[in-house]
Formats: C-alpha cells, structure tokens, sequence
C-alpha cells in the first residue's frame, strides 16, 4: 500500500476552506495523479470554534500552533494560505530547510522576502510553488518559468488586482464615481473591509515583483516597484478617456530597457493608465485578470481569468500540490529558480510613457503658447491639445472665463512630465490640474 503524501493546511479562510473542499471532493482523482493519496495532517488557524459552516473535516485536525504543526514528523508538504509577512516567513523557512515542500499563495512575503524562502528551499532541497500568489487561478506563473524557458521575455503588461479591475469597470460602464463604485465593490464582496491594499494598489505591486523577477530573471521587491493606486481617478478622467477612445486600467507593467549607455535595466511600476479600447485588455472588465506577455520567439501571449475568489485561487494552490508531491514519490525537485540576471531597476523618473493631463486655465489670448512654453522647457512634446469650457471641477466652470486644455504628450520620462506640471501648478493662469494621468499602449 502506498503511503499518503501528507499536508500542514496554514490557514482555513477564503481560500484554504476552498482548498479543504476541493481535496474532500476530488480526492480519489488527485490520489490518481499522484500515484498516492493527500491527507490532511493538521489544520493551523488564529482562533478554534469558529463556524466553519459545512467543511468537510474532522474538527479534531484544527490547531492554532502552526509552527508545531510545520515540524511535526508526519507532515510532508505544507501548503501556507494565511497571508502576511510574519509569522509566515518563519514557518516556510522553517518547513523548506527541513526539507518540506511548500506551496503558498502569499504574495506579499514573495514580493518582500522570496529570496529568504528560495534559498531556504535549496538548502532544503524542497519546492517552493506559488502558482496562486499572481492572478489566482490564471496558469501564469508555471508559463514563464518553464513554457517560456527557451524565450526572451521583454514585457509583461497586466491587470493583476480583481477589485479594483472591477472598480474602473464600473466606473466605465455606468459613469459613477470612485466612492460609488467601491461601495457596490464591497456589497458584492469583492473589496475587503479595509481595501487599502487593492485600491492603493500594494497588490498589484507585490504581483508586479513576482512577475518581474521570473520573467527577466532577477529578484525584484515590492520596494522597487514605482506604485500608484486608483483613488484619484475620476469619473472625469473616465469620460475624458472614453472621449479618446481608451478606457483607464490599473496596470502591472514590467519592461527590460536598457539605460542610457545601452546597459539592460529594468522597470517595473503599478499605476492607472488610459489604453486604447482596442488594447486586448480593454475588454477585460468585472474582476477579472489578464496579463499582456510579449516575448521574443512567441510573440504576444496573453492569459486571462479569475484572478481572486476562494475557489479559483484553491485551484491553483492544489495543482502545486498535485507538482509537488509528485516530485516527492519521484525523489526529485524541480530546477530552482534562475535568478541569475541580476538586472538594476531602473528609477520611475526615467520611465517613458505619454501623459494626458487636463487642466483648468484662464481662457485669454497666449494661454496656450505659454503652457505649451512649458511642456517646452522641459522637452516634452505635445501630440494633441483639445479645449473645452472649464470642467466640472474647474474655478471658474461655467463661468466664461476659464478654459479647460486636454493635452496628451508624445512619449516623454516621468521626471520630465513631473517638472512641467509644477510648473504649471505654480503659474497664475492655471487654475488647476484636476488629473495627470499615463497613457499607454499605442492610443
Ligand atoms: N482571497 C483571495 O481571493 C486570494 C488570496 N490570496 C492569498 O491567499 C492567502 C490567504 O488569503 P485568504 O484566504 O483570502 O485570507 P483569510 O483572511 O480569508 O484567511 C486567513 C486564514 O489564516 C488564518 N490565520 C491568520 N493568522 C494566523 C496565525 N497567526 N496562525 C494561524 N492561522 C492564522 C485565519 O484563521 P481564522 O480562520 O481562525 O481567522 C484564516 O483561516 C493570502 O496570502 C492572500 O494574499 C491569493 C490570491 C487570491
Ligand atoms: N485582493 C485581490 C485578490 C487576491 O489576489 C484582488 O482583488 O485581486
């Protein structure tokens, strides 16, 4: 009789009761697989009693001592869905140096720490797996550190964060406003209570470093990721970008560019841009995700599903388990990761993208030569300027007297863009610069 491959649950919540359910229901197909059957050794919470509803586990496996359950002999594989820096990190290092495959979906010690686990997982000589950590159920992760193995990844372009890609959807779709649309967000239970790390996009960015550091090879951090949220975006903004034919996303974009002296750098930076409706992730709306691969021999990929929810996110945690406890029976693990790259991270005021940027100025003769003087001064060229009367958010709106300018660059570094709008905010015939916003992919 062949043993079972044994695993320490950590975490019990949205996705690990998914996680529970799917191993209950699918057992004897996973065992098939596997060539031998899952069990579940033990199961780390915060709190015993909770309700649970309908599990389908024995109440006796729950324990609040996680690292006791990591070390236990028993325990062969742990699969980590709790979340969080700390006590995280140290139960996983804890598990790999012992020579216990792991599978998390934490993003946010990956993007932090993933340094700490991956040599903890060769001093071990166990797997580290993280399929869920980025765009939940998408098969994504697996793609670019194997399918693409042979390839030369230039850019990852994505919409990796379900709430607030749900957000800017609404907005789009029906006109509300951002308060409006995170409030029906939160009745449908996409954004958390607190949905600080969705809406000022720290999720994005700890998937943005994952990403990065697998397709180019190198180890980037949530700290080198430039990042901006969407709570400034506006239903103005909105109806601004459907006027030109683009739609606003939150954008995880990593790109290989090379520096001033030619040398390869990377970027990596999370922000709201405006992209063509035509764009292939345009259409990408509710909360879904996508992310936009373009590799050298491939071409352009793209993948696309449910980024986020307890089910979609089990999915890929246990086809890790399904990887990982096959190596196991197999005495094998798989290559370790090669991060052999060891590219800079270029800083966000080098950045090239073009801008739209609306403002609010006074309308009389030689207004638009001097602010086209400063987008001048510092080198950035102006594609289009379109006038209109005062937006809504405009002094002097409705007024007569003011005007509002829509200006969209060409291609131009973030520094630059940063320069000419202090200075447009410092002039006496600009009223005010209601939105700076990037424009990218081809608009
Ligand atoms: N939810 C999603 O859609 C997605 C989540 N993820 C990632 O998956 C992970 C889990 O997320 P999610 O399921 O939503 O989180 P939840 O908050 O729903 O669940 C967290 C679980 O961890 C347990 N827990 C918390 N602290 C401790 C502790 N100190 N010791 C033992 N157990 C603890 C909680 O116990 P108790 O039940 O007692 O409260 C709970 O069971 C996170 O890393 C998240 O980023 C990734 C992709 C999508
Ligand atoms: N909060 C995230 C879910 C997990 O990654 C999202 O909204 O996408």
């Amino acid at each position: 009789m062949i043993s079972p491959v044994r695993l320490a649950l950590l975490g019990c919540g949205t996705v690990g009761s998914e996680v529970v359910r799917l191993l209950h229901e699918q057992s004897a197909d996973l065992a098939a697989r596997i060539g031998a059957p899952l069990e579940i050794a033990g199961i780390a919470v915060r709190r015993l009693g909770r309700d649970r509803g309908d599990l389908p586990v024995d109440e006796a496996l729950f324990t609040t001592d996680a690292l006791g359950l990591v070390k236990r002999d028993d325990v062969d594989v742990v699969v980590e869905v709790v979340g969080g820096i700390e006590p995280a990190r140290g139960w996983l290092v804890e598990a790999l140096r012992a020579g216990k495959s792991v599978v998390t979906a934490n993003k946010a010690l990956l993007a932090e720490d993933g340094a700490a686990l991956h040599a903890a997982a060769a001093e071990g000589g166990a797997d580290l797996y993280y399929e869920a950590s980025v765009a939940g159920a998408i098969p994504l992760l697996r793609p670019l550190r194997d399918s693409l193995h042979g390839d030369r990844v230039n850019r990852v372009t994505g919409i990796v964060n379900g709430t607030t890609n749900f957000i800017l959807s609404a907005m789009d779709a029906t006109g509300a406003g951002f308060a409006e649309a995170l409030e029906e967000a939160t009745a449908l239970g996409y954004a958390e209570a607190d949905p600080t790390a969705d809406v000022e996009g720290f999720d994005a960015a700890a998937k943005a470093a994952i990403l990065a550091s697998l397709a180019f090879h190198t180890r980037v951090t949530a700290a080198d990721v430039h990042r901006e949220g969407i709570t400034e975006v506006t239903a103005a903004d909105v109806a601004s970008a459907r006027a030109m034919g683009c739609t606003i996303k939150l954008l995880c974009i990593a790109a290989r560019v090379p520096d001033a002296a030619g040398k390869e750098t990377v970027n990596v930076r999370v922000h709201p841009a405006m992209i063509p409706r035509t764009h292939p992730l345009a259409s990408v709306g509710d909360a879904f995700n996508a992310v936009f691969v373009e590799a050298e021999a491939a071409g352009q990929l793209m993948f696309y599903g449910r980024g986020a929810g307890g089910a979609p996110t089990a999915s890929a945690v246990l086809g890790d388990v399904v990887a990982v406890a096959r190596n196991r029976l197999a005495g094998v693990r798989a290559p370790s990761e090669s991060a052999y790259a060891d590219l800079p991270v270029r800083p966000m005021g080098e950045a090239l993208t073009r801008y739209h940027v609306s403002l609010d100025v006074a309308d009389r003769p030689g207004v638009l030569a001097a602010v086209a003087g400063v987008f001048a001064r510092h080198g950035v060229s102006i594609a289009t300027v379109r006038q209109g009367s005062a937006g809504a958010s405009g002094a002097g709106a409705g007024s007569g007297e003011d005007a509002e300018l829509v200006i969209v660059t060409h291609t131009a570094p973030d520094a630059a863009l940063a320069a000419t709008v202090g200075e447009l905010r410092g002039l006496d015939i600009v009223r005010s610069v209601p939105s700076v916003l990037r424009v990218e992919g081809g608009a």
